[in-house]
């Protein structure tokens, strides 16, 4: 434990070091940002602009940290992801569909977030991977990479590293997250919901601070930017590029992506098709629904009821109901004028549920 602090107490005088730049436009000789910001539709988008407007001929390493959202991965469904009701229970917490691949994750300010960028020729993933682990490793905590690219303590996961298809890697790092939180917001049940595109690969998890109680984002960030630089010594110059929100909001790359992550369109809109199969036992017979949905747009609702009590017969509205919600938003529906019909009728009390279902 000596050690362990005497190891913290030096990242932090080579913090304050470190000299810090002020925040400005970005220009070619800047190989290091760090975000100020704790917008996550802001930190994404940036990192999208670096990626896409930098490709760098030198190494670059981007940081921040985001207050408390779900990021689900480019080609994911948030309905089978996110537990949407317990998401919409804490306010201001949003779901952002990133523009890159993969699985979902919770991010809050116990979660620091790291980029590296490389010029194509020069991509190493085992080096990338190997930058994030020696700094953990610096901070006087034993961890290993297993064959996800996972960076683990024992068999938990501390963070993620992914490779995209261009040269760059992201991940995020849990040093002191809400883990309840994570837990309840990405425990979903649809198991009858076959979706394509990706699936998350749930594991278990734990934070930096299990292993070393005082760890902070800025020690790890510290520790991040030794090893990189330690790295790739001719990333230059060795100071840091701070970025802030304001200076950048006007930028259209930036206003333009802003405005589209929180938007139904890309939110939704983006969700590769699934098929979801439910079924409910009501007074009246049970009913069996399939929905298959694309673009965030159902495509087809088939309704089917056996065991009907008493030879009800239903058929007519169910048809009804069937062509209603053709073409409407999935989980979308809640305003929308649906037909009326009697109040006896077995599919008033159907339609209630059905909403439900998709509201969830
Ligand atoms: N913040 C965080 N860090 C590490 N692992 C997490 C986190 N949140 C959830 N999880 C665990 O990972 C799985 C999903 O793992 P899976 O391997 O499916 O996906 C990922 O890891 C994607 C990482 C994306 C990193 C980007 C970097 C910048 S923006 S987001 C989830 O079910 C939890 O068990």
């Amino acid at each position: 434990m000596l050690l362990l602090s005497a190891l913290i107490r030096r990242r932090v005088l080579h913090c304050h070091r470190r000299s810090f730049a002020s925040a400005t436009l970005p220009s070619a000789e800047h190989s290091i940002y760090l975000s100020r910001s704790t917008n996550p539709y802001f930190n994404l988008t940036f990192e999208d602009w670096l990626f896409r407007h930098k490709t760098p001929s030198e190494p670059l390493l981007f940081l921040y940290r985001d207050d408390p959202c779900v990021v689900i991965g480019r080609n994911q469904n948030p309905w089978k992801e996110v537990n949407l009701p317990a998401l919409r229970a804490r306010e201001g917490v949003p779901f952002i569909r990133r523009r890159s691949g993969g699985g979902t994750v919770y991010h809050d300010l116990g979660n620091t977030n790291f980029s590296i960028h490389l010029p194509r020729q020069s991509f190493d993933r085992h080096a990338t991977a190997q930058i994030v682990l020696r700094a953990v490793r610096a901070l006087g905590i034993d961890a290993n990479v297993n064959d996800r690219n996972d960076i683990c303590v024992g068999k938990e996961k501390i963070a993620y590293k992914i490779v995209n298809r261009r040269a760059y890697h992201h991940g995020t790092m849990l040093i002191s997250t809400e883990l309840k939180t994570l837990g309840d917001l990405l425990r979903t049940n649809k198991d009858t919901m076959e979706t394509k595109g990706v699936a998350s690969v749930r594991s278990p998890v734990c934070n930096l601070r299990q292993f070393s109680t005082n760890i902070t984002h800025d020690h790890f960030v510290n520790a991040v930017i030794d090893e990189f630089l330690d790295e790739y010594p001719t990333a230059l110059p060795r100071h840091i590029n701070l970025v802030d929100e304001a200076d950048w909001k006007d930028v259209e790359y930036i206003k333009h992506g802003m405005a589209e992550l929180p938007s139904w369109d890309w939110a939704y809109g983006q969700t590769p098709e699934f098929i979801y199969k439910v079924k409910n036992t009501f007074s009246w017979g049970t009913a069996h629904v399939t929905i298959r949905s694309k673009h965030g747009v159902i495509l087809e609702c088939k309704i089917h009821v056996s065991d009907s009590v008493n030879g009800s017969d239903s058929s007519q509205s169910f048809e009804e109901i069937e062509r209603f919600v053709q073409d409407k938003k999935y989980g979308f529906m809640q305003n929308e004028k649906i037909p009326v019909l009697g109040v006896d009728d077995p599919s008033t009390e159907f339609i209630s549920w059905l909403l439900k279902v998709m509201d969830s």
